[in-house]
């Protein structure tokens, strides 16, 4: 699997994050092929990575049998219509696995053409350690293989959630595409106050990052649920009932159950 040449059409944030994570799992640079329309990114990739890159979008058609749309939603059609072009001169069908929010697989087999195989992911940015989660979607000409080969390849950036309903794609989008910004945002509170509270920067930075990855990994780990775990910390009257108690006084669970919903309505918009 890790000769097969890749090609990714945009050379942004996502796809350098899946980039990084099959590169760490050992595919060679010399068969990825990143198509990208600013000079600057393509020089930016072959210095970082050392892969091919290309100025034409056409150039994945002859260069990949797998090809990742790396664009924003609203410019997939656009690209998938060069794609397309191509597709029939080369007489060709690799398989499109396109991580743009929101973009489901009948829009996907409309921009590619009936006959093409395509796949709707929605990976996230922690895929650039291995720890991403994708959720995804096979389009109805994919058979077991390219399946098969498609959760190998994002297999190498975390875990893979395989929907049974397209439907749910909005809840991923909110609730994994989108949900690294949230704790990142979680952090840079947590960092703000620390420091307003006597912490230097750095030492605040430390106590929100190891109390995190802390408390991930034994919400992973631990049989406990996550309300259990939370009592556990918790001492009666103590110093975690009142920072509790604040934000349910501030209406935490709303807040954030408000955001995910304006994060899957987006998502269904496009
Ligand atoms: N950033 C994230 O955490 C996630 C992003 N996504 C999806 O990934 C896609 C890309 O998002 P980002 O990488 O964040 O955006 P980005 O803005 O970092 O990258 C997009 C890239 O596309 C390039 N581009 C623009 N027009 C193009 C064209 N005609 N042909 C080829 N390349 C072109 C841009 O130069 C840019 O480098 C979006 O559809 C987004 O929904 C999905 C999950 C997570
Ligand atoms: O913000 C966005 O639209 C993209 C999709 C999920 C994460 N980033």
């Amino acid at each position: 699997m890790q000769d097969r040449p890749i090609a990714f059409i945009g050379g942004g944030n996502m796809a350098q994050a899946i980039l990084t994570g099959l590169l760490a799992a050992k595919f060679a640079p010399s068969n990825m092929l990143v198509c990208a329309p600013t000079l600057a990114t393509r020089k930016a990739l072959t210095t970082k990575f050392s892969l091919n890159v290309s100025e034409g979008n056409c150039d994945a058609i002859t260069f990949a049998d797998v090809i990742f749309i790396a664009v924003k939603p609203k410019l997939v059609e656009t690209v998938a219509s060069e794609l397309k072009q191509a597709m029939k001169l080369a007489e060709k069908q690799p398989l499109i696995i396109s991580l743009a929010a929101g973009v489901t697989t009948a829009q996907l087999q409309k921009y590619f053409g009936d006959k093409s195989h395509v796949f709707a992911a929605m990976p996230n940015l922690p895929s650039a350690v291995g720890q991403g989660l994708t959720g995804v979607v096979a389009g109805k000409n994919c058979d077991t293989n390219s399946i098969r080969l498609v959760d190998e390849l994002l297999s190498c950036c975390g875990k893979t959630l395989w929907l049974k309903d397209e439907r749910q794609m909005p809840a991923i989008v909110a609730s994994a595409g989108s949900a690294p910004a949230y704790f990142f945002l979680f952090l840079e509170a947590m960092i703000a106050s620390a420091q307003k509270l006597g912490l230097s920067y750095q030492d605040a930075k430390t106590a929100a990052l190891q109390s995190g990855m802390g408390a991930l990994t034994m919400a992973a780990q631990s049989p406990l649920s996550v309300v259990e775990l939370k009592e556990q910390v918790t001492s009666p009257n103590g110093t975690t009932h009142q920072a509790l108690a604040s934000f349910a006084d501030n209406n935490l669970k709303l807040v954030v159950e408000q955001a995910m919903h304006a994060a899957a309505k987006k998502a269904a918009s496009y």
